[in-house]
């Protein structure tokens, strides 16, 4: 595997604020990779300091081989961004806002076109060529960004919260679109809130919170390792807080409910059944977001 980016003790500060504190991960070639956290857990400043548009406090960042403080002209070169706000130029039509663009990359004319074409094609604009920016949909936006960033055929594709305010369609065609880009061996790069999509799309992931990084694996191995296979939900009451104290089970008090985790629910569910008095109880597979609740916690962020 080559390492597409390597980062070791990773800071950045904002005055006395450490928005990013010590991080190190690597990247592979070909990876899709996620970064999860709260609001406010330092995944933006991450993806800036990776887009070299937020210069390192300290640490190292290395991209393509290169380091981003020195080189991030070369690099800039080998990624595409898509950002976490719709900033299209609302003025120009839906071709004239690629075509602009194109031109930063100084690529010829007659082959911008042909790459614009292509582009709209991928991502399903093609009827809305002539159309002004203004007038697409949120989820045409977002297509029409994804094709942006792919007009300088990147190696490597950084999107922060790529489908947020999608409807189930638009998010399916861009999962879509972004599968298609990693079997074409782009290393795909995102930040959601959505654990479903990161659970879906991600081979590995991290979650940060305070930035720091408290996770780190595939979504089945942080699963695994973190909650388990299995979570039964039951209605809470003190005897049955007191049966999985016996026990010794893993197992976390919400509000009206307990969350057993656990690798065998069937067993758990019988033996609760049969030696104390519970109610409303189900088994479900544990998910992304019950480790990152487990994880970051239930406390609202500000
Ligand atoms: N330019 C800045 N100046 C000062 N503080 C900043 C700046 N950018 C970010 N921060 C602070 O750094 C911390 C991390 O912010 P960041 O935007 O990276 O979080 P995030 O994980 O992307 O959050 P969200 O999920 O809300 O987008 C926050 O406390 C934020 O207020």
């Amino acid at each position: 595997m080559v390492p597409v980016i390597v980062a070791e003790n990773l800071k950045k500060s904002f005055k006395d604020l450490v928005a990013v504190d010590n991080i190190r991960f690597t990247i592979e070639e070909g990876e899709m990779f996620g970064f999860l956290g709260p609001n406010g857990a330092g995944k933006t400043t991450v993806m800036r300091m990776i887009q070299c548009v937020s210069p390192v406090t300290s640490g190292s960042l290395e991209m393509f081989g290169m380091d981003a403080t020195s080189h991030p002209r070369e690099i800039k070169s080998l990624m595409g961004v898509v950002p976490q706000e719709n900033n299209l130029d609302i003025d120009f039509t839906v071709h004239e806002n690629l075509m602009v663009y194109s031109r930063y990359y100084d690529i010829p004319r007659e082959k911008a076109k042909e790459r614009v074409d292509e582009l709209l094609d991928f991502v399903q604009l093609k009827d809305k060529k002539d159309t002004m920016t203004e007038n697409l949909s949120g989820g045409m936006k977002r297509r029409l960004i994804l094709a942006r960033a792919l007009v300088n055929q990147p190696r490597m594709l950084i999107l922060d919260e790529p489908t947020v305010g999608l409807d189930p369609q638009a998010r399916h065609l861009i999962w879509d679109r972004l599968r298609l880009l990693k079997k074409q061996g782009v290393t795909v790069v995102l930040t959601s809130h959505y654990l479903d999509e990161v659970e879906k799309l991600c081979d590995r992931l991290v979650v940060m919170d305070n930035g720091k990084i408290l996770v780190e694996g595939s979504p089945s191995s942080v699963i695994e390792k973190y909650v388990g296979s299995g979570i039964v939900e039951a209605e809470n009451n003190p005897e049955l807080v007191e049966c999985l104290n016996r026990k010794e089970a893993s197992y976390e008090i919400i509000g009206d409910l307990v969350h057993i985790y656990t690798d065998d629910p069937k067993h758990i569910t019988e033996y609760l059944t049969m030696v104390c008095s519970v109610s409303k109880i189900s088994a479900r597979p544990a998910t992304l977001e019950d480790v990152f609740l487990k994880i970051t916690g239930r406390r609202l962020r500000e």
